[in-house]
């Protein structure tokens, strides 16, 4: 019997993907470049539904037609000499999907050089993980309708489902795909860096511990800020390290590290003109964290105010932490699905914004209770601009913007940085501010470099001589 895909890539993703295909009923051909991992699939992995191979032409050849190869290999040049490799042994209408982390640039450029060449490319983006991979992640395709929807049966099945409907849908041509995973991995990095500000702000200024932090947490996570990554931080805070018996969270060196697609969400933002400011004061806070010997030095060497909250109302101040939460998670949001829609229009994908929600609520790192809201809003206005102009956000976000100012004020004062809670507020109060300061900007550019401004009270670009 022939195998109805082939998974090459056996690391953690790819080797855990190939189990849940072969779980849900797939005869799944699995090929690795190098045999050491071929070995450990067939030791850790026996599945009577997974064919190991060892050589690329018999995986090929094992293939129904026309064949579905998922590629789930390291980023960037392997995916390249992959399809290269796979070229020769491939037939015209063969589909190759790619489930890595790829920039959606060269995702676009494989979509069209394989087109010339009779292939298909599907870029798959998939979020959650090791355990995601193997129960049930999050997939977000895009190439080619026709194409996908050859695939569609196998990945709809082996995607989480929530609500009877699959965390999987086609999300438009070229790499869009790709697009739609690179901002859900720069939403995740500004969900982090925002819980850990939250972290800092209760253990650093109110003086919590981390098991009280943990309590809270795990409470907050029943509410508004329900989410895998509150739930996991929750859990995080109570692990104990066996050799030393402190917090587990106390002896991991604070240095984050980071594979880039954070990065790229904001160098893409710059690109279309988005402000995407607290993904990318994220991706500047791991940065900064890299620096630990100066950081160090610095702790020493520059002066800041006393750090912790005197004769304060801790019940009162955690719960302004929570709503600071709320509105920085909002404001992320709006932020990142103010991108799909910038990007949607200027790249010609017909992104639906509310479809992207959807398939966010199950599998992946960003899903969230709140994610159900933000698909509700964007299906009841499908011109909807930003999230924070939706009647159920706005309600909140003119409730909690006050706690956000609050808090923001005291970690200043205390000397406490909370670059993502400030971006959230400056964000809000730029956003909310019918008149800005560009009137003097343009004043400015039009006084050294002639470059013109437009008036207030007639139509037309004007220049004159300062
Ligand atoms: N880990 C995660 O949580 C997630 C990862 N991803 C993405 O999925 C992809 C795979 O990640 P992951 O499984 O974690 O990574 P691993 O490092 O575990 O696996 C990498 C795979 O790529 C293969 N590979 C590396 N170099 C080459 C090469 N020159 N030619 C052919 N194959 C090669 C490796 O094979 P070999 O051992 O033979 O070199 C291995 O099968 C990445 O793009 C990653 O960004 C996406 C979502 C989540
Ligand atoms: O894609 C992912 C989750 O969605 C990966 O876990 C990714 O590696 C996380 O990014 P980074 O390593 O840069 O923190």
């Amino acid at each position: 019997m022939m195998n109805s895909i082939g998974v090459f890539g056996l690391g953690v993703m790819g080797a855990n993907l190939a189990i849940n295909m072969a779980n849900k009923g797939e005869k799944v051909a699995v090929y690795n470049y190098t045999p050491d991992l071929i070995e450990t699939f067939q030791e850790k992995h026996l599945h009577e539904n997974a064919t190991a191979y060892y050589e690329l032409t018999r995986f090929i050849d094992s293939l129904e037609k026309p064949r579905k190869i998922f590629l789930m290999v390291t980023a960037g040049a392997v995916v390249d000499s992959v399809i290269e490799s796979l070229f020769p042994l491939l037939d015209q209408g063969d589909i190759i999907m790619d489930g890595g982390n790829s920039n959606f640039q060269d995702s676009n450029r494989r979509y069209n050089d394989l087109k010339e060449k009779g292939l298909h490319f599907i870029g798959v983006g998939v979020s959650g993980g090791e355990e995601g991979a193997l129960n049930g992640p999050s997939l977000m395709p895009s190439g080619d309708k026709e194409a996908y929807q050859q695939v569609a049966p196998i990945l709809e099945k082996i995607a989480a489902q929530v609500d009877g409907k699959a965390c999987c849908s086609y999300l438009g041509k070229e790499g869009s795909g790709h697009y739609v995973k690179m901002v859900h991995n720069g939403i995740e990095y500004a969900d982090m860096q925002l819980i850990t500000e939250a972290y800092q702000f209760l253990r650093e200024r109110l003086g919590l511990g981390v098991n009280e932090i943990a309590a809270i947490f795990a409470e907050w996570n029943k509410g508004e800020l329900e989410s895998y990554l509150m739930e996991i931080t929750a859990d995080i805070l109570t692990r104990v390290d066996e050799e030393t018996n402190q917090p587990m969270i106390d002896v991991i060196l604070d240095k984050s590290g980071q594979k880039g697609t954070g990065k790229w969400t904001s160098q893409n933002a710059l690109d279309i003109g988005v402000p995407l400011t607290i993904v990318t004061e994220s991706v500047f806070m791991r940065f900064l964290s890299n620096v630990k010997e100066e950081r160090m030095i610095a702790e020493q060497e520059l002066e800041g105010p006393a750090p912790l909250l005197e004769q304060t109302d801790k019940n009162e101040w955690i719960e302004l932490v929570r709503q600071a939460l709320v509105m920085g998670k909002i404001s992320t949001y709006a932020q990142g699905f103010y991108q799909y829609k910038q990007a949607s229009e200027q790249y010609k994908w017909d992104l639906q914004l509310d479809e992207i929600a959807l398939i966010f609520r199950g599998g992946c790192i960003i899903r969230a209770g709140i994610l159900n809201e933000i698909s509700n809003a964007f299906k009841e206005d499908k011109e909807l601009s930003n999230l924070f102009l939706s009647p159920y956000f706005k309600a909140i976000l003119n409730k909690n913007q006050a706690a956000m100012r609050k808090v923001v004020i005291k970690g200043m004062e205390t000397g406490l940085a909370l670059p993502c809670f400030n971006a959230s507020l400056v964000y809000y109060d730029g956003y909310r501010s019918g008149k800005s300061g560009a009137n003097l900007i343009q004043a400015q550019r039009d006084y050294f470099g002639a470059h013109t401004f437009e008036r207030t009270d007639k139509d037309g670009h004007f220049h004159i001589q300062w």
